[in-house]
């Protein structure tokens, strides 16, 4: 199943910098684990926000909500979940 999320990220002005660098090492490290998986197809950045557009592939809704929950910035992120099905025109296969 794919789902387009959207992470917005949302740090407190008050946290250590070398805590919010700790916690971006380690998000990366899990993102970088998770995509060399498979599960997180594709990581784009929102030009000119702290934001990005991700696409999962999971097998349901219960492994995209603890991939989702495991990550080291999830306290900190606003989080949009849309599912995706192929769309008819869409001249590639349904793996996307
Ligand atoms: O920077 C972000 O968009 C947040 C998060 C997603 C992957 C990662 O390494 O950090």
């Amino acid at each position: 199943m794919l789902f387009q999320v959207q992470m917005t990220v949302k740090l407190p002005t008050d946290m250590p910098s070398n805590q919010a660098a700790e916690i971006k090492a380690k998000e990366k490290a899990y993102s970088q684990e998770l995509q060399h998986a498979g599960k997180w197809r594709h990581l784009w950045r929102v030009a000119g926000s702290y934001e990005n557009v991700s696409v999962f592939d999971v097998e349901d809704n219960a492994e995209l909500q603890e991939i989702i929950s495991g990550l080291p910035l999830f306290p900190y992120m606003e989080i949009n979940v849309k599912p995706l099905c192929r769309h008819p025109s869409s001249v590639h296969d349904g793996d996307a």
